[in-house]
């Protein structure tokens, strides 16, 4: 049996010191700091907002001695460490990608053991980077192991908190001020997708390792989409493939346990595009980017652009395109507003995911809107969506051509 995952956990960037994600994420994107694991060669952030949990790891300097395991001198010594000669010292919880650039390379997951995981893992031909290891604070203890991915620098944290009752995980301490308050409704949610840029062919490999390992299921992203080629959309300055897949049982769109993997991958079209811009400046495979639900995106978008978030422009022809100002009034929105914030809107036709017959159902008000940022590092290659879904689960061709437009524009003039 494939090793089950509980949860999604957090998502983990690695970031040289000073590159200003923790200030943006903080500013910008409104995400607050609520633990924190400093020692001489590395810091350790961990940022919320809503369900979404960001961990950023920086490193300060040059790594220690591989003999020796960095002391922590804002708190005492969690009674148990990680045993040396596993990862490299530096960062609890993770190892460290071995790219230099900017990435964000762990999808960190919670599941209920550890070791029958970790077991698991191994006979099916996952070998661990960091076997199961045990962390305790006075706050109890956690679990984790550690296993690579076949994506690029992706690996994966699998952690038991059960027996855990402090605000993040042992070796942490408690920082900032997380609201207690009433939940602003402009504030993102949870994690709705996370998308990786995968090399030309490898998508079925990657279909069947977080099969194999994970159980992952196919989401299908469209009923358009092939079964064994994914969902194909080019031409007209588009080439990409995209696949998805989920590890939940699958529930209403947008709650929180829903969060789908999606892999594009470019196809041969003339000119450079975006998802091989990445894997150029990333040095390889990667997370692309992070969709943030919001169940009010006009909202959400207006207060980020307001803090200084910048976000890509949609086609100029985007909202003048034929029929496109009625289907937002149907949708019940504005289209003013939306061309206003540069926020994308797509229908979702009865059967257009299930396989119902398109154009033979009636229009059913479910659609989905959307909103790329521009790349967060000096890299041309990670960026954050802010995306609200009213009744539909997939992506829609309009927008997915649009957002990739919008995406090249910015990348062709940069
Ligand atoms: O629409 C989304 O959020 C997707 O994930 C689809 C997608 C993937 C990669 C791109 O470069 C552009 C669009």
């Amino acid at each position: 049996m494939a090793a089950p995952l509980s949860r999604l956990s957090h998502i983990a960037f690695h970031v040289p010191a000073g590159t200003g994600l923790v200030s943006d994420l903080v500013d910008k994107f409104r995400f607050h700091l609520f633990a924190s694991r400093v020692t001489a060669c590395a810091r350790q952030l961990a940022l919320r907002k809503g369900a979404a949990v960001f961990l950023v790891n920086e490193r300060l300097g040059e790594a220690p001695p591989a003999h020796t395991f960095p002391s922590d001198p804002t708190r005492p010594a969690p009674a148990q460490q990680p045993p040396l000669g596993h990862g490299d010292g530096e960062f609890l919880y993770d190892v460290s990608p071995s790219r230099p650039v900017s990435t964000a390379s762990n999808v960190c997951f919670e599941v209920q053991d550890v070791p029958s995981v970790s077991r698991r893992l191994q006979e099916r031909g996952c070998p661990l980077a960091i076997p199961p290891t045990d962390v305790t604070d006075d706050d109890g203890s956690v679990t984790y192991c550690v296993v690579r991915s076949v994506v690029g620098n992706i690996s994966h944290t699998l952690l038991d908190r059960s027996r855990y009752r402090g605000a993040f995980l042992p070796g942490f301490r408690t920082a900032g001020d997380v609201p207690k308050g009433p939940r602003d409704p402009a504030e993102a949610t949870h994690f709705d997708h996370i998308t990786y840029a995968c090399s030309r062919g490898s998508t079925q490999a990657v279909l069947d390792w977080y099969q194999h390992c994970f159980g992952f299921q196919r989401f299908v992203i469209n009923r358009q989409e092939d079964a064994a080629e994914g969902y194909r959309i080019r031409g007209r300055g588009v080439g990409l493939r995209l696949t998805a897949m989920r590890y939940g049982k699958g529930s209403e769109p947008g709650l929180a346990d829903d969060c789908k993997f999606v892999l594009a991958e470019s196809l041969p079209e003339p000119g450079k595009n975006q998802v091989d811009t990445f894997l150029e400046q990333h040095g390889g495979a990667g997370i692309q980017h992070v969709g943030l639900y919001t169940a009010d995106i006009v909202s959400t978008a207006r207060a980020l652009a307001e803090a200084g978030v910048q976000f890509v422009e949609p086609p100029r022809a985007y909202y003048s395109e034929a029929g496109k100002a009625e289907e937002i009034w149907e949708a019940g929105q504005d289209p003013r507003l939306l061309s206003q914030h540069g926020i994308l809107l797509d229908g979702e036709l009865a059967g257009d995911r299930e396989g119902g017959g398109r154009g033979s159902s009636p229009r059913q008000r479910r659609y989905l809107m959307q909103i790329f940022t521009k790349p967060i590092f000096p890299e041309e290659t990670f960026f954050l969506e802010l995306i609200e879904r009213r009744g539909a689960a997939g992506f829609g061709e309009g927008n997915i051509r649009a957002l990739w437009k919008s995406v090249q524009a910015y990348l062709d003039k940069e």
